[in-house]
């Protein structure tokens, strides 16, 4: 496709994470059963071992010539962005006319999105936990698959067979995004792309089609919206910096939990993102003893169609009118920095609308958060003992999806029960 042509040009690096070599190199040891000693960097093989641990994301442009590509592959997903039958036409045209903008953006936050660095740390230390806490699905090797940058979701599949996962070897895979609440324009889009490089490289497979033989079996995180670690770790860092306020102001700094907003057609059709951002935000509000006012702002919208709102930039600027200047801005859809954070609220929402008040604050990122990177490995251990293929929840479609993608990879995915229990 020449829209994708910018970001495959750009060198790729290997979605695999860590430096240790192929599990495919350290041959028979990670099969099931065998009693060879392991290396000393590698914790032993369980009886369910290796498993993949792969992170799905959207991603972002490392450098600002990556932004095109990015954008491209952005504006071609028609599961964020359906643009009709003139998609491969409209989107690419989009994706150009976008681009200075963006990069602009991109370059005043230092050059690129800091989401890969993130993504492979979160990643890499969660793995390492669970190494420890679930010995018998060990090794966990962590991946990143992104789905409009690298390392991208086709990259990461032909990473995980180069290593030894599928490609007839069988092997488990643990699809585990990084939103915490479910939309369908995100991880929804994150699964259907995953279940298409699946029937790409792995085979076909339709509803009473044989499983190919060997193949990875996938199982799926799919939302952890009100986890208590998650909550917690969210609550620290809101405490974290509600401490910087002078005491006698404390009580009156009221929080805006902000989130990247979705097209009210998205919503209308019956998107679970809005409920599960609102569990998330109550959820916070709870630990926190209620004891702040707050409200549940969305940002980032794209385009003159109608977006959920209050905007966040709106609402900081009216309340300024009304004399509340001391906020908090809590990103709460989003584990770690990007350029909703560095940009948008940052230097459009403070550095603008607020006119730098010094009473108007931006929560810290989850990023390296040691509370939330245990959260990611309780989250994934309760999932790898549950034994589950997906959450039921998962199974359900939008009232108003008509998306063939949609349907046959939940399918895909609903269907890997059967083969995740033959194989325990
Ligand atoms: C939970 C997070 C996000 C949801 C939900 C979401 C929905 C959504 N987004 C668009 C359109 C665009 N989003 C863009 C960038 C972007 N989106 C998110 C997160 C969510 N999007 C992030 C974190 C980013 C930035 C990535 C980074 O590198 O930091 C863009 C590109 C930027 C631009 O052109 O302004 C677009 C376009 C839609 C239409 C949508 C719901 C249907
Ligand atoms: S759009 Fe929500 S399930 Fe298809
Ligand atoms: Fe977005």
């Amino acid at each position: 496709m020449a829209m994708r042509t910018p970001l495959r040009a750009a060198k790729r690096a290997t979605s695999s994470i860590s430096s240790t070599p192929a599990l495919s190199a350290y041959g028979l040891q990670w099969r099931r059963g065998n009693a060879t000693v392991a290396p000393v960097t590698q914790p032993a093989t369980g009886s369910k071992g290796p498993t993949a641990m792969v992170f799905m994301n959207m991603g972002g442009p490392a450098t600002t010539d990556e932004v095109h590509g990015f954008l491209s592959m952005l504006f071609a997903d028609k599961d964020l962005i359906p643009l009709g039958p003139f998609q491969n036409y409209i989107g690419p045209y989009i994706a150009r006319r976008r681009t200075p903008k963006i990069q602009k953006q991109y370059a005043e936050i230092g050059g690129g999105s800091p989401i890969r660095k993130w993504s492979e740390f979160q990643a890499a230390e969660m793995c390492k936990i669970l190494d420890k806490t679930s010995p018998e699905t060990a090794p966990h090797k962590p991946y990143v698959a992104f789905r409009y940058a690298n390392p991208l979701t086709e990259d990461t599949y032909k990473q995980l067979l180069a290593d030894g996962f599928g490609g007839g070897n069988g092997g488990r895979a643990v699809a585990f995004t990084q939103y915490p609440q479910y939309s369908c324009s995100t991880t929804g889009s994150s699964l259907n792309e995953l279940w298409k490089w699946r029937t790409r490289l792995e085979g076909k497979r339709s509803t009473g089609e044989v499983e190919p033989a060997g193949a990875i079996k996938w199982s799926v995180i799919d939302r952890w919206p009100a986890h208590p670690g998650l909550v917690e770790a969210f609550a620290q860092h809101i405490e974290a910096k509600l401490a910087t306020y002078p005491p006698e102001r404390r009580d009156g700094v009221v929080l805006l939990f902000s989130a990247h907003s979705l097209p009210m057609t998205v919503v209308n059709r019956g998107d679970p993102y809005p409920s599960e951002v609102a569990a998330t935000v109550y959820a916070v509000m709870q630990r926190l003893g209620m004891k702040q006012k707050y409200r549940l702002v969305w940002q980032s919208q794209v385009g003159p169609q109608p977006w959920l709102g209050a905007q966040t930039s709106d609402t900081v600027k009216e309340y300024m009118k009304k004399g509340q200047t001391d906020m908090m801005l809590i990103p709460i859809a989003f584990t770690s920095d990007h350029i909703e954070t560095l940009y948008e609220l940052d230097k459009e929402v403070i550095g603008e609308d607020a006119e730098g008040h010094e009473g108007v604050k931006r929560v810290d990122s989850l990023n390296d958060s040691p509370v939330f990177i245990q959260a990611l490995a309780d989250i994934a251990k309760a999932h790898l003992d549950s034994g589950e293929a997906c959450s039921q929840q998962m199974t359900l479609r939008c009232p108003k999806c008509t998306s063939e993608r949609c349907l046959a990879s939940k399918e895909f995915f609903q269907g890997q029960q059967k083969y995740l229990e033959a194989a325990t």
